[in-house]
């Protein structure tokens, strides 16, 4: 894949804002203002800020990615969809491993909160599959899991197109096969991105930009070789240049 303009390269970028609380947010969003990536608010920042953070970015025009990862009974879960959609959000998450009832009560949810015109607009929702600093050996050894990382995430990847979900998230190394067994809509969200010589961090199953999105990956989550750069703005140029 090639020939993406600048907005479109910054788009397909959803920065992870893992802050303690608003105001590091809010510096690293005076940074980049201007460029049009999405968001991602993850649990730190979301359990410190609030649902006023949330709507403080979408009142300047962001996209936003609420990556919380729901994973509860099917009840608690359709009544946790709900209220997050009420949040006005763009993207949210629950996880594959809950299986196929849970995913269909998070859709439930979202049903119940944008139908009888409310208004409201319906929002992606993703399931988290393998995450992706599980490695194989993990996998296998650890949480005891036979079989293949990307088995694992092609089944939770299955689950979730049945249970009526719109894709999930998965390493970029799983993408193509998502896409053959899921279909090009069903949307791939990875995280594990690091640019040629970057920390891994906690990271195992990774991939660069460029070489993620030649796998068709739809987007990308990225967060400390920004957010920790000495110069983030320079860092997501860098990215975007890259995509370009
Ligand atoms: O499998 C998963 C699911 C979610 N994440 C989240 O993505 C970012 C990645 O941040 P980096 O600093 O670029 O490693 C982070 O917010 C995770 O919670 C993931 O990494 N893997």
């Amino acid at each position: 894949m090639a020939g993406l303009t600048r907005e479109e390269a910054a788009g397909r970028i959803m920065v992870a804002l893992d802050y303690p609380e608003a105001g590091a947010a809010e510096t690293l969003l005076r940074n980049l203002e201007g460029i049009p990536c999405y968001i991602k608010v993850g649990m730190q920042l979301f359990y410190s800020a609030g649902p006023g953070f949330i709507s403080g970015l979408k009142d300047r025009g962001y996209r936003v990615f609420l990556d919380l990862k729901m994973h509860d009974i099917p009840n608690t879960v359709k009544g946790g969809a709900s209220s997050i959609t009420r949040l006005g959000v763009d993207m949210f998450n629950v996880h594959g491993a809950g299986g196929q009832g849970m995913m269909e009560a998070a859709m439930e949810g979202v049903e119940a909160a944008t139908s009888g015109g409310s208004g409201l607009q319906r929002p992606i929702v993703i399931a988290v599959t393998q995450l992706t600093s599980t490695s194989q050996a993990v996998l296998n050894d650890e949480i005891g899991i036979a079989g293949s990382v990307e088995d694992a995430v092609i089944r939770y990847a299955k689950l979730a197109q049945a249970a009526g979900l719109n894709g999930v998230v998965a390493s970029p190394q799983e993408v193509k096969t998502i896409k053959a067994e899921c279909g090009a809509e069903f949307k791939t969200v990875t995280p594990g991105i690091r640019p040629a010589g970057a920390a891994l961090n906690d990271q195992t199953r990774i991939m660069t930009p460029g070489e993620a999105l030649a796998q068709g990956t739809d987007f990308m989550v990225i967060g400390r070789p920004i957010t920790g750069a000495a110069d983030p703005r320079a860092a997501i140029e860098s990215i975007i240049e890259e995509l370009v």
